[in-house]
C-alpha cells in the first residue's frame, strides 16, 4: 500500500491529527458542551460559507477494553452497523492495504435537512510508545477517516456529500501498574479515548439543526460505542 497513491496525504494526515487529539483543551477556545462520568465533549463555533462546521473534541477513558480493541472495532466494516445507528448502508468500495479501507457510507436522512453521505478513507495504525514498555503505558492506536473521491463514487445527486476529517485515538495504561508474575484482568485495563471530529454537512442545514444534533448524538455515539467494545470483549482473551 505504501506505493498507493493516496499513501502520502495518509500518512501526513495521520500523523497530523494524532497531534492534534494529543493538544490539551486549555486556552478557552474548547467549550465543554456535554459531560458524563469520564467523558468530557468540547466544541469550538466555526462557520464556512454561512455552514456549521463546529470542530468537535471529546475525550474519554473506559475501563475494561485495550486502545487495540477500540480501534479495531471502531475501524472495521464488519461490526459498523452495530453500533453506528447513523448510517442506513455502508459500502466498501477499495481496501487499498491491510489497515486502509475506502468507504461510502449513506447517513439516516436528518429533518429538515437532505440527506446526506459521505465517502472517506479510514486508516487504522499502531503508534508504538515512544519510552520504552514500562509495564504501565502500552502503545498508542489511531483511526484516521478523511473525505476523498474514488471512481466508483455513484455521485447520487439526491444526496448531499459531507466533507469530514475524523481520528480515534486510544491509548492503554495497566492500572494499578503490574505486579511482578500477577496476570493483568481486564478490570486492570485502563483506555484514555480522544476522538475529534471536523464535519462540513455539505449543503443547506440550519445551524440550529445540526448543533441540535451533534449535542445529542455525539455524547450518545462516544458512550454506546465504548460500551459495545467493553461488552464485545469482556468474554475474550485480551488483545494488546
Ligand atoms: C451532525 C454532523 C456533525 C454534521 C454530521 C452529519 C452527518 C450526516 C447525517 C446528518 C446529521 C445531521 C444533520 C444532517 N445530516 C454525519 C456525521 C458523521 C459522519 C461520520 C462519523 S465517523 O466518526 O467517521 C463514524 C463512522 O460513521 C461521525 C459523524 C456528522
Amino acid at each position: 500500500a505504501a506505493t498507493h497513491p493516496l499513501w502520502p496525504q495518509i500518512e501526513k494526515l495521520t500523523m497530523e491529527q494524532l497531534g492534534y487529539a494529543q493538544q490539551g483543551v486549555e486556552g478557552g477556545v474548547w467549550q465543554l458542551f456535554a459531560e458524563e462520568g469520564e467523558m468530557k465533549m468540547y466544541r469550538r463555533e466555526l462557520e464556512e460559507d454561512g455552514l456549521v462546521v463546529d470542530p468537535l473534541k471529546a475525550v474519554h477513558q473506559v475501563r475494561g477494553a485495550t486502545a487495540h480493541e477500540m480501534v479495531h472495532h471502531f475501524w472495521s466494516p464488519d461490526v459498523r452497523f452495530e453500533w453506528d445507528t447513523s448510517i442506513e448502508q455502508m459500502t466498501v468500495l477499495d481496501r487499498i492495504s491491510s489497515d486502509t479501507i475506502i468507504f461510502l457510507q449513506l447517513h439516516k436522512r436528518v429533518w429538515p435537512t437532505a440527506q446526506r453521505d459521505a465517502l472517506f478513507w479510514s486508516h487504522v495504525r499502531k503508534i508504538p510508545s515512544s519510552h520504552p514498555a514500562n509495564g504501565e503505558a502500552y502503545d498508542t492506536w489511531i483511526v484516521c477517516n478523511q473525505s476523498t473521491d474514488h471512481p466508483d463514487d455513484p455521485k447520487d445527486e439526491k444526496c448531499v456529500r459531507v466533507d469530514l476529517t475524523v481520528c480515534f485515538v486510544c491509548q492503554t495504561f495497566i492500572d494499578p501498574p503490574i505486579q511482578e508474575g500477577k496476570e493483568i484482568t481486564r478490570d486492570n485495563l485502563l483506555t484514555k479515548i480522544t476522538y475529534c471530529s471536523v464535519v462540513n454537512p455539505g449543503g443547506w442545514a440550519p445551524a440550529s439543526v445540526l448543533r441540535a444534533v451533534y449535542k445529542r448524538e455525539y455524547p450518545k455515539f462516544l458512550k454506546r460505542f465504548t460500551q459495545y467494545v467493553v461488552e464485545k470483549c469482556e468474554s475474550q482473551p485480551i488483545a494488546f
